[in-house]
């Protein structure tokens, strides 16, 4: 490819995260334009990464905040730093907002999801279930990371359950607070990749970026701060959502990926049962919710003892919650006079 933003290994930009993905969206009217990647959403503005350090893109006044994300990249004038547009999405990982039905992106071109639970009370197979389904919707590889193994009795069985969730799922058992956890979570962490951590209070989120994040963690409130112009251009300093890692790769810890909630997740549902999935064709009836109908071929597998029923209610359970939520999000655009299909 002849693009002069094409993703060279040795191109600083590469370190940012930009691939072909972005480079193959490059048409010859984007010639000149500097790609830069957000780093904060701010209330009214947004901070990115160039090549060459932090910066502080001008914004269209005719585009709202809420277009953009954190991990979004953007194409700049390199002189005026006014934003041309924004470039697809890779992944994107959405939230709901209480008290509105359009879902809110979180975070954008996000590689791999680190779903961190402990070897405790805190372990819980359903809410795990629901992470998984988040991450296979927005289109992110989930890892889940199982903390405070160093308390526990047996991790080893924590390890089991987790591994049986989802297949080819990556089960880590990490110490937060140990250097080596960086060491383990290398092969997620190369140069240009992105993760995003989620997991409830209390397991070692904030921990773990630290330990990422580097030598820094000192002043953990202080880590990955910018020293920026502020509308007055005086200098202030701000934390960043996107964190630079140590030895590679970047963080994106921001409140709303912290709330996430399992939202509009179908496809992610699919890949996440997948013993359920794959024998639904040969059930009788094409929609045979394998509850009570006859010649179920999910219901034979409990006989058989090859489907966890405890999963087939979990399945179920987050089934409806996902149909709830496609009717309230119908009913939201009904009222907006769009009157449109729900996007696929
Ligand atoms: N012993 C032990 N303690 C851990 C481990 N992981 C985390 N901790 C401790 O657990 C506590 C909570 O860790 P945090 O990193 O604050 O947890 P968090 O997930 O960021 O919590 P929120 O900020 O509430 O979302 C801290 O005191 C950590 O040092 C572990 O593997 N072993
Ligand atoms: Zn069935």
């Amino acid at each position: 490819m002849s693009n002069p933003v094409a993703p060279v290994r040795d191109d600083p930009l590469f370190d940012l995260g930009w691939s072909a993905f972005f480079a193959e969206q490059l048409t010859s009217a984007d010639e000149g334009l500097q790609p830069v990647r957000v780093a904060k959403i701010h209330r009214s503005r947004i901070t990115a990464m160039s090549p060459t350090g932090s910066v502080e893109p001008v914004l269209p006044a005719d585009i709202p905040i809420s277009h953009f994300a954190v991990g979004d990249f953007v194409l700049v004038d390199p002189e005026t730093l006014l934003v041309h547009r924004r470039l697809d999405r890779r992944s994107i990982l959405q939230r709901r907002v209480t008290g509105t039905h359009v879902p809110q992106c979180a975070g954008a071109n996000i590689d791999t999801l680190f779903i961190v639970t402990s070897c405790d009370a805190d372990f819980n197979a359903a809410r795990l279930e629901r992470y998984l389904a988040v991450a296979n919707q927005a289109g992110t590889e989930p890892v889940i990371l199982l903390t405070k193994a160093d308390l526990a009795t047996d991790p080893d069985a924590f390890h089991r359950q987790a591994g049986a969730l989802q297949r080819g799922l990556d089960v880590v058992i990490v110490n937060p607070k140990a250097s080596e956890a960086a060491l383990a979570l290398a092969p997620w962490c190369a140069r240009g990749q992105t993760v995003a951590v989620v997991g409830s209070s209390g397991v070692g989120k904030s921990t773990l970026v630290n330990t990422l994040v580097g030598s820094t963690a000192a002043a953990p409130q202080l880590t990955g701060a910018v020293r920026e112009h502020d509308s007055k251009g005086r200098h202030t300093t701000t934390a960043r959502s996107l964190h630079a890692i140590a030895g590679g790769g970047w963080v994106i810890d921001t409140p709303g990926i912290r709330s996430l909630q399992a939202s509009d997740v179908a496809d992610g549902l699919d890949r996440l049962f997948a013993e359920i999935t794959e024998r639904a064709p040969q059930c009788r009836f094409s929609d045979c919710t394998h509850a009570h109908e006859p010649q179920c071929a999910v219901q034979a597998g409990v006989i058989a003892g090859d489907i966890d029923p405890e999963r087939l209610a979990r399945w179920r359970k987050l089934k409806d919650e996902n149909a709830d939520n496609d009717r309230a999000e119908t009913g939201w655009a009904g009222r907006s006079g769009g009157g449109r299909k729900k996007r696929r």
